[in-house]
């Protein structure tokens, strides 16, 4: 996996809708170009039900001005890439910058290193994308699509901090993502055992 995720609580239409996303002035999306991961997903955030659209840019990723049409208006977006490429790694700085430039301002930003259950074979080192999350200032931990090792937390960490932000008076401390997230995650080493 590489490339951005959305996730909004109010995002573009289903792929394959016939609508273009909001706002976009590129060409509508076709069933083909883009496929819909996971549709939408509900998270309970103390009591309080917060729906995500998920877009997967499904190998679309090359296709920059079609991506764009995608994140232009997300909330949210998971950069993910493959601990066992480094190319994929290597891609995430271009989609930093090119974020940096297209999403939103106040987008939340998470970086991934996916397949962690595939240690043997490891291209990418944990310290290496904590250092490149750190640079950025984005939160970041490992994941496994397949074990599921750290993707519900991913995906509460976003609805914890989207439903902070449109329900919480400003007054009251904010939710700390970077905080919660590293109290939270899981390392791979301590949960392929576990
Ligand atoms: N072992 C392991 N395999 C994974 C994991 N996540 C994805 N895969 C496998 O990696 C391959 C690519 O997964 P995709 O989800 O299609 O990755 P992608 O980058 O979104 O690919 P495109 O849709 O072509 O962009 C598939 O064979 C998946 O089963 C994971 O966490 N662990």
């Amino acid at each position: 996996m590489s490339g951005p995720d959305g996730a909004a609580e109010t995002g573009p239409p289903p792929a394959g809708s016939g609508e273009a996303p909001k706002g976009s002035g590129d060409p509508p999306a076709s069933p083909r170009e883009y496929e819909l991961a996971g549709k939408n997903k509900v998270v309970a955030v103390d009591g309080v039900k917060v729906k995500l659209q998920i877009w997967d840019t499904a190998g679309q990723e090359r296709f920059r001005s079609v991506t764009h049409a995608y994140y232009r208006d997300a909330q949210a977006l998971l950069l993910l890439y493959d601990i066992t490429s480094k190319m994929s790694f290597d891609n995430i700085r271009a989609w930093l910058t090119e974020i940096h430039e297209y999403a939103q301002k106040d987008v939340v930003i998470m970086l991934l290193g996916n397949k962690a259950d595939v240690s043997s074979e490891r291209a990418v080192r944990t310290e290496d994308g904590a250092s490149l999350a750190r640079e950025y200032g984005v939160p970041f931990m490992e994941t496994s699509a397949k074990t599921g090792m750290n993707v519900e937390l991913a995906f509460l960490a976003i609805a914890k901090e989207l439903k902070q932000r449109a329900m919480q008076p400003l007054d009251e401390p904010r939710f700390q993502i970077h905080d919660y997230i590293e109290s939270q995650k899981k390392k791979s080493s301590c949960c392929v055992f576990s």
